[in-house]
């Protein structure tokens, strides 16, 4: 038996409750207990509107949980506030879908990478040439690049910026949320395949979001599968969508996706470092919260019918 590791980052029981125009509750993250390890990737896949970004949100602390627990490095850190809320996000940086919205078009590149290092008093001016042209140089784009401005980029240019502005403050976890989706499959391949090497180098903790489960089992070593706000699934990277699954994983298995470099095998060493995944849930796949499940359902689904025990499922999927 393998010693459990520390994880750095653990979400215990979370939920976070939003209020509709209408004034009904909207269950956006229910129950949601996730562990996330250095130096592994755990991947978050669902359709759109499941609650992926509320999650990555709630992890990052841009948003307080309604309640439950987010133990970073083991402090619970899911009420903090001001100063103290500040420093602990330095630990977790973003990289979003389209970098475009989170650049100033006036500012250079040199500045959009140094920017986060300026806000946390890390950086003398004169020291801010060589620190982009290192963070460029980490994400393979040319020195000259530290001049230009976000519009002369392409796609898969800027992303790379992103990535370089993420890690700058040398964050243990990054949230990468649909972070190739607006990318060319050839673009995705090499941002993925940078992500990989950085995080060989870096051991960063790595929660990557994205709606192509293919491309998630290629790249995580753990894949969790979130369904109305529910983690339905969470599963070895490699093992995902293999046997008996949720229904809804089974939907979500067909696209196929491979990075040329071995990552199979790196996931199988580190498979047996990593603790067992949850057991996969029985009888219920929403964990036994059938009647929050069934609110949420009959709201948001029409299609219903009980399944065997009792239990509801979103039986569009077996129709
Ligand atoms: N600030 C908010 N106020 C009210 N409802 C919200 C808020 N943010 C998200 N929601 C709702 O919470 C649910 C989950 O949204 P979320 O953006 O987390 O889903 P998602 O899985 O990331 O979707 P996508 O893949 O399309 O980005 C949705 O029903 C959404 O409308």
């Amino acid at each position: 038996m393998c010693k459990e590791k520390t994880p750095i980052l653990e979400s215990r029981h979370l939920n976070k409750v939003f209020t509709a125009p209408d004034g009904r509750p909207l269950y956006a993250n229910n129950d949601i207990s996730l562990k996330f390890y250095e130096g592994e990737t755990l991947g978050i896949a669902g359709e759109s509107g499941c609650g992926k970004s509320t999650l990555v949100r709630v992890l990052s602390l841009l948003e307080p949980p309604t309640d439950g627990e987010l133990l970073l490095f083991g402090e619970n850190v899911a009420g903090l506030k001001g100063e103290k809320k500040r420093k602990m996000r330095r630990h977790i940086q973003m990289v979003f879908q389209d970098p475009t919205d989170s650049f100033s078009p006036r500012m250079k590149v040199k500045d959009i990478l140094c920017e986060p290092l300026e806000n946390y008093g890390l950086i003398k001016p004169s020291e801010k040439a060589a620190k982009a042209r290192e963070l460029l140089k980490m994400v393979e784009l040319p020195e000259e690049f530290a001049e230009r401005y976000p519009r002369s980029m392409s796609g898969g240019q800027k992303q790379r910026v992103a990535i370089a502005r993420a890690l700058a403050l040398e964050p243990e976890i990054l949230i990468c949320d649909e972070a190739t989706s607006a990318l060319d499959v050839s673009v995705q391949k090499s941002i993925v395949e940078l992500l990989v090497k950085l995080q060989r180098e870096k051991h960063t903790s790595i929660i990557f979001i994205c709606h192509d489960v293919a491309l998630i089992r290629s790249v995580s070593h753990r894949t969790a599968i979130m369904y109305l706000g529910f983690v339905v699934e969470l599963a070895e990277g490699k093992k995902l969508g293999r046997g008996v699954c949720h229904p809804y994983t089974e939907a979500l298995k067909s696209a196929v996706f491979s990075l040329d470099m071995d990552f199979e095998k790196e996931i199988e060493s580190l498979d047996s470092e990593i603790p067992s995944p949850l057991e996969r849930p029985t009888g219920c796949p929403f964990r036994n919260r059938c009647e929050k499940c069934m609110e949420i359902c009959a709201a948001e689904r029409p299609q219903l019918r009980e399944v065997e025990k009792g239990h509801w499922i979103a039986c569009h999927l077996y129709a």
